[in-house]
């Protein structure tokens, strides 16, 4: 597993290498993703312009992509209702964030034991496999910063690659499933009216405690309002504490968002745990929904109410300006804790930080980001009109 810091090029294996060839089959029988992707951190070399890495499952047609990355077809044969969805569920964005990858690694070694009907063409991605294999949240640059383009802004490194590559992957496939498909054969949607939603689920969890353990971050939408069956969605997946994102960002979730009209979300699952010590029962609402949603199964969802949320505005960044930055919040301190107004929560080069509203609380506080990067996000209690 080449593992370098400066690295320009990824190292990428033939897929006529012997090793990659076992590992492939193994995968195929066993639905071990999560093996698959460690062992070809960096990608490997396809031949030829096809695709040659699919194989049948259950009447859908699985593709390896790239490491990490495996996208699931529907066979139009294989079902009477057409597929009109596409949907991105990504995880390991961050590697050091296992209880996501662990999720991801359930849904397909389901679909590859027949347990889980392909019903809508699904996306899988473990973002960020070099940060995996060194239990890091990244190697060289925070892979969730990248997107849009921003990957272009940066020195070569595993990340920039990485986030263009995805960027690739994620266009490619919901421009597929478009209703202005370029051909039969790629365009996804077959039916009568030739409408396909797309949806992407970034899974995260969190580096401190939160005080409401699961959050989603709905990534800003400009005029368009919040769709409230989507908050519903989420609650029923157990997350019913969500922050409004207040502008443009670099994240994945966002990506998909502003590029691909996806109904989209960071999902914050809980504390990042080492592979092997989550708690995968508590993530079985969001496991089973997940399912559900990939089947194509009806799901029922409450009507939305304010009463049932945690719904939080984000008033906007502490940004890290300089190596003078300051932090007052331990780390001891959990996400959603608030503060009285006038609290100092930071100093940095000729600028200082106060709270200035009632109920204001902070969300991901983390001194060691580089300069220019988001410290905090603070955030205040709001409602839905
Ligand atoms: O716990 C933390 O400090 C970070 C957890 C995490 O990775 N959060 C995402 C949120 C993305 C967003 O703001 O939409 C991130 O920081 O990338
Ligand atoms: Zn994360």
């Amino acid at each position: 597993m080449p593992n370098n810091n400066t690295l320009t090029a990824p190292v990428l294996t033939d897929i006529t290498d012997d090793n990659f060839v076992q590992a492939y089959q193994q995968f195929i029988k066993q639905g071990d993703f999560i093996s698959l992707t460690r062992q070809f951190e960096q990608g490997f070399k396809q031949t030829g312009k096809d695709n040659t890495l699919n194989f049948s499952v259950n009447g859908a047609k699985v593709s390896l992509l790239d490491s990490g990355v495996l996208l699931i077809e529907p066979q139009s044969s294989a079902t009477s209702e057409k597929p009109s969805k596409s949907i991105v569920i990504s995880s390991g964005i961050h590697g050091n964030e296992t209880a996501p990858i662990e999720i991801v690694q359930q849904l397909i070694s389901d679909i590859i034991a027949k347990k889980i009907p392909v019903k809508h063409a699904t996306l899988f991605i473990m973002g960020n496999p070099v940060a995996m294999n060194i239990s890091k949240r990244f190697q060289t640059e925070n892979l969730n910063r990248l997107f849009c383009g921003k990957h272009q802004e940066i020195a070569p490194c595993f990340e920039k690659y990485r986030a263009e590559k995805l960027e690739t992957y994620v266009s490619d496939f919901f421009n597929a499933g478009a209703d202005k498909g370029t051909s039969a054969t790629t365009n996804r949607s077959n039916n009568s009216n030739n409408e396909v939603t797309n949806y992407h689920y970034d899974l995260h969890t969190a580096i401190r405690d939160s005080k409401y353990e699961k959050f989603a971050i709905y990534p800003y939408q400009g005029d368009k309002p919040w769709d409230k069956e989507q908050l519903t969605f989420m609650a029923a997946c157990g997350v019913n504490t969500i922050l409004f994102g207040h502008g443009p960002s670099g994240t994945f979730s966002y990506f998909s968002s502003a590029k691909f009209s996806a109904h989209a979300f960071t999902v914050e699952l809980g504390k990042v745990r080492p592979f092997g010590e989550n708690n995968m029962a508590n993530f079985q609402a969001m496991t089973d929904n997940l399912s559900a949603l990939i089947c194509g199964n009806e799901i029922t969802l409450k009507s939305f109410n304010n009463k049932d949320f945690n719904l939080f505005k984000v008033l906007g960044d502490i940004t890290k300006v300089s190596d003078d930055f300051k932090l007052f919040i331990g780390d001891e301190i959990s996400n959603f804790t608030d503060y009285p107004v006038d609290t100092l929560l930071s100093t940095d080069t000729g600028a200082e930080y106060r709270t200035t509203q009632p109920g204001e609380s902070i969300v991901f506080p983390n001194a060691k980001v580089g300069n220019g990067q988001r410290a905090v996000l603070m955030v205040v209690p709001t409602t839905l009109l």
